[in-house]
């Protein structure tokens, strides 16, 4: 008996019979042979299953130990391309969710596509041409919004310059239908559960608030931008004709300004991701069935207008008449007039292209989550991605996410140098940036995080440098440099540079510079990641190796 209870023992441990356990333990007294064999082979199963599981935990623990999280945070202002680099990110990491989400941006693109229609109606109608002449003693050199030129007036107050002005009635009359549509898909892109689906856009905003400084002033920089300062009027033109169906709730209430955010609280993207696409129809045929035979959904109305939207935009005169009001449509936000035929035609389904350019504000905070490839040097690194709003009324949710955050990626889109704040036409963009940029830099709570700067929308500048806009004419300091992408960028890179090597708590502190088109794949690829380790990737590497805080 004693023998085989010490059989039975597990090897390294003593058992005392007084124990009740051991006692409970000990095989039946009068165990016969067979019995025996059967248990002791219960037994070592028993011992199999029990060390497998405790391989799995050890197993778990050291993955576990193994699994980093890097925390990035995406700080800009408005419209600077957080959410697009977000987007880059998912592309990336996460394509399969990414391609799903495609046919959900549909109604953001029919939207943005609206919108751009608006603006050139409102840029057009007499009222404007009566209220800028009414405005002559403005200098136009400090009116220099390509994205925020509000034009709005009295309704009714129109006549007196009639005879002078083309007649654009026409456009006006056959484009009104999409007066409603802009209407109804914004209140569909709102949350369904939120009766004043305008809500996010209409954030209350103080003239007192900073570009955004918890604890810290912000003193007058050392670039002047003429224009900044000086309060640009802002006139509201009832968008709608005469024959417009538009309720005074409507859209013609809306100003050019007010952008539509949906509130993070509304998971539109799956409530759209689906559309109607029942499929297949027909069984044999393989025929799909899908919105463009829903007689509501919205492309009907778009494809019966769109010749009208291409006349409109293609027209000499409005042509002349939005470089008169130097409304530069194809540099602003969601700008897919080149291709109205494409987008909409009634099977369209977003590209990858077509999604990077959609522009929907951001309000609240996103997170999103990507894990590292299985095949990469950093796998069982997780990424957590915070996507911000960048608007000023915005901005005082960045302050909780300091504390434990691991990088920075700043965005601030130089193009935007002879362009004005959406939400405060007397700052000129730029200026922000450069405050914000500050703000960011010199915080002490942020001493030890990295920070990758995105001299972001260079695409846009390039184009605008080409197009013979100089940049001295904003920002005095920059003289008579040469006005050429290479010096203007390189001047900007220096400049963001100095305020870093000025401002920052930590001299040690590395920053990584990057001039930036982010609605570019290929090379905002590169940048994120590729297989010559850029610097994107040389700061996970530093985290994940360095950094025992980020270890869960
Ligand atoms: N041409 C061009 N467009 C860009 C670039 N980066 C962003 N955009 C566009 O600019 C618009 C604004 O970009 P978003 O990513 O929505 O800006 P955001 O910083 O998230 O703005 P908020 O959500 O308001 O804070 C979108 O329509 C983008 O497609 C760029 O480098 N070049
Ligand atoms: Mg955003």
């Amino acid at each position: 008996m004693n023998s085989q209870s010490a059989q039975l023992a597990p090897p390294g441990r003593r058992r005392s019979i007084s124990d009740p356990l051991s006692a409970a333990l000990l095989p039946p007294p009068n165990e016969s042979p067979e019995d025996r064999e059967k248990r002791l082979k219960a037994e070592a199963e028993a011992k199999k299953r029990s060390d497998n599981i405790d391989r799995m935990l050890r197993e778990g623990e050291r993955q576990n130990r193994r699994k980093k999280v890097v925390k990035v945070l995406l700080l800009g202002q408005s419209e600077s391309g957080k959410s697009t680099t977000l987007k880059q990110f998912q592309l990336l990491h996460a394509p399969a969710a990414f391609h799903a989400e495609r046919i959900a941006w549909r109604f953001v693109i029919y939207l943005n596509l609206l919108q751009s229609v608006r603006r050139i109606l409102e840029a057009i109608s007499p009222e404007a041409d009566a209220l800028a002449n009414g405005l002559d003693d403005l200098d136009e050199d400090d009116t220099g919004s390509t994205t925020s030129i509000i034009i709005s007036a009295p309704s009714g107050s129109s006549s007196s310059y009639g005879t002078q002005v083309p007649n654009y009635e026409s456009y006006r009359r056959r484009l009104s239908p999409l007066v409603d549509l802009e209407l109804r898909l914004i209140q569909q892109l709102s949350d369904p559960d939120d009766n004043d689906g305008f809500e996010a856009t209409h954030l209350p905003w103080s003239h007192q608030q900073q570009p955004w400084s918890p604890g810290g002033e912000i003193s007058p920089m050392s670039m002047n931008f003429y224009g900044s300062g000086q309060p640009i009027p802002k006139i509201n033109i009832p968008s709608g004709s005469r024959s417009s169906p538009a309720s005074p709730t409507s859209l013609a209430s809306m100003s050019s300004h007010q952008e539509l955010a949906v509130p993070t609280t509304f998971n539109w993207k799956k409530a759209f991701a689906l559309g109607k696409i029942q499929s297949p129809k027909n069984a044999h045929s393989g025929e799909l069935q899908g919105w463009w035979e829903d007689p509501d959904d919205p492309v009907h109305v778009l494809y019966r207008c769109a010749p009208a939207i291409t006349e409109l935009w293609r027209d000499p005169k409005v042509k002349q008449k939005l470089v008169e009001k130097r409304l530069r449509l194809e540099e602003s936000s969601g700008f897919y007039l080149d291709e109205i035929d494409r987008i909409t035609a009634k099977m369209y389904f977003p590209t990858d292209d077509d999604v990077l350019k959609a522009r929907l504000k951001t309000t609240g905070v996103v997170e999103h989550t990507f894990n590292m490839p299985k095949n990469s040097e950093f796998r069982g690194v997780e990424w957590k991605i915070y996507d911000v709003g960048g608007s000023r009324p915005q901005r005082h949710a960045w302050a909780p996410y300091f504390d434990d955050v691991n990088a920075i990626i700043f965005l601030a889109p130089i193009s935007a140098f002879d362009q004005v704040l959406a939400e405060d036409s007397s700052v000129n963009r730029l200026e922000d940036s450069m405050l914000l940029w500050k703000s960011v830099v010199s915080n002490r709570l942020l001493e030890n995080v990295n920070i990758i700067l995105f001299l972001n929308k260079c695409d846009l500048l390039k184009t605008k440098l080409e197009s013979g806009v100089r940049l001295s004419h904003h920002l005095p300091a920059y003289s008579n440099r040469p006005n050429d992408y290479e010096s203007v960028s390189k001047y900007f890179r220096n400049k963001f540079g100095a305020v870093h090597q000025s401002y920052t708590p930590n001299r040690g502190r590395e920053l990584y510079i990057h001039l930036t088109s982010v609605t570019d794949t290929r090379r905002t690829r590169v940048i994120i990641y590729n297989g010559e380790r850029p610097d994107f990737i040389r700061i996970v590497d530093i985290l994940t190796r360095s950094h025992a805080q980020f270890v869960i």
